[in-house]
């Protein structure tokens, strides 16, 4: 299926793709979990995988990392198998709630998974890449929640993987330790390797990210760079103030040319707008003491909200 408009040039880089993911489909008796997705991402690509509850991104991520297997369709990582890939150490993977075991140090902990691998990335390097150098010695039971996503980030890296998949890696960190986080993981992409994350925080996807892709009930949406995904949601925002508005100007101004959305408190209108050109016109000669108007772009939270509701138009129609 071809997505959207904004879909990279997706067969150039089948050949040589970190991921590729073809006809891939899971389902849980009725619940389509993952429904026909199409996915190819090169190396050294850092996608976000978006999407509300439900949409079927960590059952994809599961299957990335061979631990759940397709109904149907097909896996690669770097043209391998993905038991075959994680075995020959090219994936890590940060889950969500992995459990670290609660006696054990960072540093053992690190250690341990590190021994597992043929080629892993000194132990010192990956405690620092991780920004955890200097609670090595504290025991897995004395961490916060932020420290031990940390850890797992420490041990998705130590294998020296060309591909780093993390469902949710900042579920349980705040603003600061956010910020931490991705300064670490620039060192790791800047590199040239791989990222897939799942993520809630769309201003991680935005700020973080190469390209998103944006599933829903199980299928991909929304595929491009955060400001395609956010033009293939189209419209704008009209602001402004409406002096002594009534329901009768709140039903006038709902009814206004390629308004989407509308939305009145008090005086003050927010108007989504398919063409915002001519909502203004019609707005202005509806209500002519219209004041303080500001017009802006809807971010790629709207993009986010108009793409994955329920009763969005197919991604064909909504490329168009
Ligand atoms: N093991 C399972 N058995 C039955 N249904 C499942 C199972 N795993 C997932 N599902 C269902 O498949 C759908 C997709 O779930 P998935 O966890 O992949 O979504 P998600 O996008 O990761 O959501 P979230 O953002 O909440 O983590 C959901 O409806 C979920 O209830």
């Amino acid at each position: 299926m071809e997505t959207t408009q904004a879909t990279r040039g997706t067969r150039d880089v089948a050949a040589g793709a970190a991921v590729r993911l073809s006809g891939l489909r899971k389902h849980y008796g009725e619940v389509r979990a993952v429904d026909g997705v199409e996915l190819t991402i090169a190396p050294g690509e850092v996608v976000a995988l978006l999407g509300p509850n439900g949409a079927g991104k960590s059952t994809t991520v599961d299957m990335i990392l061979g631990l759940s297997k397709p109904d149907a369709g097909e896996v690669t990582v770097f043209g391998k198998t993905p038991g075959d890939a994680v075995r020959a150490g090219m994936i890590g993977a940060m889950l969500q709630g992995g459990t670290l075991l609660d006696d054990l140090t960072v540093r053992e902990t690190v250690r341990m998974v590190a021994k597992l691998h043929r080629t892993p990335m000194p132990l010192e390097q990956a405690l620092r890449q991780a920004g955890i150098d200097d609670i090595a010695d504290r025991r897995a039971n004395k961490l916060s929640g932020g420290q031990k996503q940390r850890v797992r980030f420490a041990v998705a890296l130590v294998s020296d993987p060309d591909l780093l998949v993390l469902d949710e890696p900042t579920a349980a960190m705040d603003v600061g330790t956010r910020r931490e986080f991705w300064k670490s993981m620039y060192s790791f992409t800047e590199s040239g390797r791989t990222v897939l994350f799942a993520t809630h925080y769309l201003e991680e996807a935005e700020e973080f990210a190469d390209r998103v892709v944006l599933m829903r009930s199980g299928r991909v949406v929304a595929d491009g760079s955060v400001a395609q995904v956010r033009a293939l949601a189209g419209g704008r925002t009209i602001r402004a103030v409406l002096p002594d508005a009534t329901g009768e100007t709140e039903r006038l101004v709902a009814t206004l040319p390629a308004v989407t959305d509308f939305e009145l408190r008090g005086e003050r209108a927010a108007i989504s707008s398919s063409d915002s050109d001519a909502t203004l016109r019609a707005l202005m000669a509806a209500v002519p003491a219209v004041h303080d108007i500001e017009i802006s772009a809807v971010g790629l939270e709207g993009a986010f909200l108009s793409l994955t509701a329920e009763d969005h138009t197919e991604p064909e129609e909504a490329a168009r």
